[in-house]
């Protein structure tokens, strides 16, 4: 049915929008003079946050007709959903434009393409660098599923990491994803200098390297290399062991003088720029300078407010070595801003992390297994068992888990991976990892798109496996929670995964306002993948985190009846779902009037 969406009629005092064959839709009304003297209306109609806004300069005391489209757009909240709103057009797509149910873009084709049951569950970050920065470039791996960017401040500029923000942001805005954004800062552990420029140089066995705290004007001298942490010198001792990077390349220091360490390379290798430095005595981990550097550093403060002011969904903080620092961390973010929405993450890397894992993952909101310099500061070895036991513990805790560094590591110069390499993804995805993340494989290698390829494609052979292997399933979870209410929910959410296990039902539908019942019922890791609506893009965005979780974003009604059939109609319409559908539903109280007087419950219900 065809209809004039809105037609302006203004008096002197009112301006109303004819809309829909007609029917005066209530609109909100503003009226402002601009420096030219002009006189400008705006009026928006539509639900909750959806918003479609016309924008006229008037023409004083006239009637005018239709709006012209560029006049017109679709909002949800702060972003802009549609620009350019044809003026005419039918019932239907004005119901769309305004009540469109938000999903991304890659999502939804996964969802028609495949058929839920094996969309992908495992998250993907990948590390934004140089190979991949541009507009072009991180659409091109949003659409190969990144979730979520990673934004190492060790390297580039504000300017550029801006950049890189304001694009994800456009293609979100404009392109219909939903890619989160996570800050990673920089941490004060001791590394190396940039290389003066160059991208990487090559110690040779036996070389003679001198190692400095001093600061150049011009290029380096040939065989130097600075290093980033003034007390560096005074530190190490003749006959400790230099070691690049967690064994990338070692040095034996010959001697100390003055701001210089003079090193032999007793294990040559690649050096690149701002590479991590560790050194050793008698085959132990020398401490001292690390244990007094702070985890968070000046230059991290104000990386933190950057992330803060640039609106980011996460930050992940390097080199935790205690709770206090992501107490401290958390309490600041929500005294700058109190809505408080971006979750802190703390990366399992520094060897002092490992003796009160518990207690850190706690107060996060989730923690990443940073292999890279975990790997430098335990044996190698031990690698593997301590990221089982972070995945489970994070598991047990209900907090997300990332696996970070070396997953594709030689797809950073060749396009296919090593054996092992896919073996290494196979086994963090089998653990249920909820993210997989990649660093210099897209931030600066020569196949990011190829390696989000092979992230996606093990992802979800793996997943299928894990839900064929019967011996693996309804292994009960240990009880979390102690208060009544937190209790409640939990059971909820663990009955809802089981019978949809059991009933082999399509999908879980969950309604949450924070993602609180969204990540319970992830913790389950059903075999049926989880619809998680929620009304605000930020909650939305933090729901990329979490595995099995598809996130929508949607305007929740009153009750929870008129939620489902909105829901049901909209996928339905969609092509995201069909009639005869079985899906376990389950809501957190929505509305403050149920927290009293309303307790949970589970729904089995056939789409209609
Ligand atoms: N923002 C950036 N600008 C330039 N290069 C980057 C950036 N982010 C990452 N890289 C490159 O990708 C490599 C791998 O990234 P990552 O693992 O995050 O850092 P690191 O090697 O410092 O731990 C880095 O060593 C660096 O060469
Ligand atoms: C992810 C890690 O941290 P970064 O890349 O910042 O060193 C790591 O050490 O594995
Ligand atoms: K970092
Ligand atoms: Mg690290």
């Amino acid at each position: 049915m065809a209809a004039t969406l809105n037609h302006i009629c203004q008096s002197s005092s009112s301006v109303r929008v004819l809309a829909l064959n007609g029917e005066v839709l209530d609109a909100h009304k503003s009226r402002s003079t601009s420096v030219a003297g002009n006189v400008h209306y705006s009026l928006s109609v539509g639900w909750g946050a959806r918003r479609l806004h016309v924008n006229r300069k008037a023409l004083s005391g006239k009637k005018f007709g239709p709006a012209p489209a560029a006049d017109i757009r679709a909002t949800s909240g702060a972003e802009v959903i549609q620009q350019n709103v044809p003026a005419t057009c039918d019932l239907k797509s004005f119901q769309e434009a305004v009540e469109k149910l938000e999903v991304d873009l890659v999502t939804e084709a996964d969802l028609k393409e495949n058929g839920f049951r094996s969309s992908r569950r495992t998250k993907i970050c990948c590390t934004i660098g140089p190979a991949c920065c541009s507009f072009e470039q991180l659409e091109a791996l949003a659409n190969g599923g990144m979730n979520i960017a990673r934004l190492n401040m060790c390297h580039g500029t504000k300017e550029w990491h801006k950049n890189v923000i304001k694009n994800i942001r456009h293609l979100n805005a404009t392109k219909g994803y939903c890619v989160a954004l996570m800050m990673d800062t920089e941490g004060s552990e001791i590394h190396m200098g940039d290389l003066g420029g160059t991208a990487s140089a090559k110690a040779e066995d036996g070389e003679e390297w001198t190692f400095t705290v001093r600061q150049f004007d011009g290029p380096l001298p040939p065989c130097t290399i600075q290093v980033n942490y003034e007390g560096f010198a005074e530190d190490v001792k003749a006959g400790d062991e230099l070691v690049v990077d967690g064994g990338l390349v070692r040095f034996d220091v010959l001697e100390t003088i003055g701001p210089d360490v003079r090193c032999k390379c007793s294990d040559p290798g690649l050096l690149l720029p701002r590479a991590n430095l560790t050194f050793w005595r008698d085959g132990e981990l020398v401490q001292e300078r690390s244990a007094v550097l702070p985890t968070l550093s000046s230059k991290d403060w104000l990386d933190i407010d950057f992330g803060i002011s640039e609106g980011v969904d996460f930050i992940a903080v390097s080199y935790v070595k205690s709770p206090e620092v992501v107490k401290h961390l958390k309490s600041y973010i929500s005294s700058r801003c109190p809505e408080g929405s971006i979750g802190v993450f703390a990366k399992i890397e520094a060897i002092d992390s490992l003796n009160c894992l518990e207690s850190i993952i706690r107060v996060s909101d989730g923690a990443m297994v940073a292999r890279g310099d975990l790997g430098a500061q335990i044996p190698l070895e031990l690698v593997p068992s301590v990221q089982q036991k972070i995945i489970d513990l994070c598991r047990f805790l209900n907090k997300p888990v990332m696996v970070a560094s070396q997953l594709l590591e030689s797809m950073i110069e060749y396009p296919i991976p090593t054996r092992a390499e896919v073996a290494d993804v196979a086994e963090a995805v089998r653990q249920r990892a909820d993210v997989l993340m990649l660093s210099g494989e897209s931030a600066m290698g020569l196949f990011p798109e190829k390696s989000i390829e092979v992230l996606r494609n093990v992802s979800l052979r793996i997943e299928h496996s894990c839900r064929e292997d019967k011996s693996r399933k309804y292994k009960p979870l240990p009880e979390l929670y102690t208060a009544l209410s937190e209790r409640i929910s939990e059971q909820i959410c663990n009955a809802a995964a089981e019978m949809a296990n059991n009933l082999r039902a399509d999908a879980i539908f969950v309604y949450t306002r924070q993602g609180y019942m969204a990540s319970l019922l992830s913790r389950n890791r059903p075999d049926c993948p989880i619809f998680a609506f929620t009304e605000t893009r930020d909650v939305r965005h933090r729901l990329n985190m979490q595995w099995g979780l598809l996130p929508f974003r949607l305007d929740f009604s009153e009750d929870i009846e008129s939620n489902l059939r909105r829901t049901f109609a909209l996928l339905k319409a969609r092509g995201m779902m069909k009639a005869g559908d079985l899906v376990i539903a389950v809501s957190d109280n929505l509305l403050p009037t149920q927290q009293a007087n309303m307790l949970q419950s589970i729904q089995v219900r056939r789409i209609p």
